[in-house]
């Protein structure tokens, strides 16, 4: 691999005596889609909390972003460093348009002047095909994949070198999900990094170029994702073990 932009190494979190995520260690290449499975409760978003600081770092092991140590950072900080994320929770302002909302994060995420937020935030829309005549409409009328994709624009107005999404597709119809899938290759192919949490496996298997499986707070494999999706101890975790 080319040096890698993110690497993880031996990081945990406990929450008293529960160990959330126990010595998890990979690395993402520039340029690369790469999911991050697992069942529910396997660490998923703890990881990437860990990794972005939002709203907590390790208790142990080392982050690295673009070669520089970024454990133990303040959250924005690491933001500002060029790691966006959106949480699993649509979280929209119901009374701000698409385009005011966009204003807020080029402002207070992004460090931008009003100018400069204008211009991202038009990038931002074109990046993830936001239909114009619906940019000066309250948030709360946006369609679910409306909201999705401005919760994704929201991330991008900073122009993050990485951007990481929990769960982007869930509450998505089949048609919408295929068009989430057109958006990630569209956002990866400008040249942003792109780490998914996923629960809809037709979509992170389409996109990711690599896998990594977490379970119970463990990394069970990691790899090209059809190669990791045939693993036994992987299909044992999904589906749990036959009994005859
Ligand atoms: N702030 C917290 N305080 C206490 N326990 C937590 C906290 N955050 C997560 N956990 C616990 O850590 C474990 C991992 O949770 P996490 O949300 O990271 O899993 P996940 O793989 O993202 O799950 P899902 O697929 O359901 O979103 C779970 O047992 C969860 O209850």
């Amino acid at each position: 691999m080319s040096e890698p932009i993110l690497k993880t190494s031996r990081v945990s979190k406990s929450f008293g005596g529960l160990k959330a995520i126990r010595d998890v260690s990979f690395e993402v290449a520039p340029g690369e889609i790469f999911g991050i499975a697992g069942p529910n409760g396997s660490g998923k978003s703890t990881l990437f909390n860990i990794i972005t600081g939002i709203p907590f770092g390790p208790n142990a092991g080392e982050v690295w972003f673009k070669g520089k140590r970024i454990d133990g950072q303040p959250a924005f900080k690491i933001a500002r460093m060029g790691l966006s994320r959106t949480f699993q929770k649509d979280a929209e302002f119901p009374d701000l348009s698409a385009r005011e909302t966009l204003a807020v994060s080029a402002v207070f995420c992004g460090g931008l002047d009003r100018r400069q937020a204008a211009e991202r935030s038009e990038e931002a829309f074109a990046l993830v095909a936001f239909a114009p005549h619906r940019r000066d409409m309250a948030s709360a009328g946006l369609s679910v994949f409306e909201k999705k994709q401005l919760m994704i624009a929201s991330a991008l107005v900073s122009k993050p070198d990485i951007l990481m999404l929990d769960e982007p597709a869930s509450g998505l119809t089949k048609p919408e999900i295929q068009a989430l899938d057109t958006l990630l290759r569209n956002v990866n192919a400008a040249g942003v990094t792109i780490l998914l949490i996923e629960h809809v496996l037709t979509l992170l298997m389409s996109v990711s170029q690599r896998l990594l499986i977490l379970n119970q707070g463990q990394q069970l494999a990691e790899g090209e994702p059809r190669a990791v999706m045939r693993q036994p101890d992987v299909i044992e975790a999904y589906l749990g073990k036959r009994t005859q």
